[in-house]
């Protein structure tokens, strides 16, 4: 099966504009690249540059120098100089992703949110909807929030409805960054069983998972993301 993403030679430097430009190099010489059906970790101290590389990954951070590819749709794309309209394109089919915290759109029912990278898909939303509302039973979030706007939710909640978006679809590629940060232990368990069945299924995922136990459980490898420390000026 061919590599679903390979990163070489990334490096990025945050520029702070209203700072006087004072830089700071987070991260340089990135290389790995993920494997389908394992679930790769970024480890390493806090500060090291892990939230950085997941979003760089996502095309939320653009990059300094390096390459990202992505195979999408049958070809490899770099997603480090890719146009705007392919990066959409890449996160409405390839790359997915569970950001920490929910980007909350109001009068959005929580059903609505989680299901719609599979209507941006082409899905029927009656079906999405329905694939929605067995996710969240099967995440214990309770029926009475699910046709409300998750604004008023706890963050576990949130969290909740944050991960069904997240893995509703097939897509190839998974990023996690932290999804497991304010649940309970019987919810971590079903996200652990969850990201079993994505490797199952022949997703490549990468995480960031603060839980030790949790991180024991789901990772096939560990990428130490202090050997890619940036240099910085003395
Ligand atoms: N948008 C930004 N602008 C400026 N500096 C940033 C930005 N995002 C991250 N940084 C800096 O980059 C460095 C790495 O941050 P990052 O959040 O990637 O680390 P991390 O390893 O994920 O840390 P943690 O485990 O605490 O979440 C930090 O010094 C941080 O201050």
């Amino acid at each position: 099966m061919p590599t679903p993403l390979v990163v070489s030679d990334i490096a990025k430097t945050f520029t702070m504009h209203l700072r006087g430009g004072v830089e700071i190099p987070v991260v340089e010489h990135v290389d790995f690249s993920l494997k389908a059906g394992q679930c790769a970790v970024l480890g390493g101290p806090s500060g090291a540059g892990k939230s950085s590389i997941l979003k760089m990954l996502y095309g939320n951070y653009g990059v300094d120098r390096g390459q990202i590819l992505v195979r999408h749709n049958g070809d490899y794309v770099d997603l480090a100089t890719a146009d705007p309209r392919m990066v959409i394109a890449i996160r409405r089919d390839t790359i997915g992703y569970v950001s920490q915290f929910l980007r909350v759109v109001p009068r959005v029912s929580a059903l609505d949110v989680a299901s719609e990278p599979l209507v941006q898909r082409g899905a029927d939303p009656g079906e999405a909807r329905a694939r929605a509302a067995h996710l969240f039973s099967r995440l214990n979030l309770p029926e009475t929030l699910w046709n409300l706007p998750p604004a008023t939710f706890s963050g576990g909640e949130q969290q909740r409805v944050n991960i069904a978006r997240g893995f509703i679809t097939d897509h190839p590629v998974l990023l996690l960054d932290e999804p497991t940060a304010s649940l309970d232990a019987r919810n971590r368990q079903v996200v652990i069983d969850m990201i079993a069945e994505k490797k199952e299924a022949g997703v490549a995922l990468l995480g960031i998972f603060h839980d030790q136990d949790v991180r024991d459980e789901v990772a096939d490898a560990v990428i130490d993301v202090t050997r890619f420390a940036a240099k910085r000026a003395a």
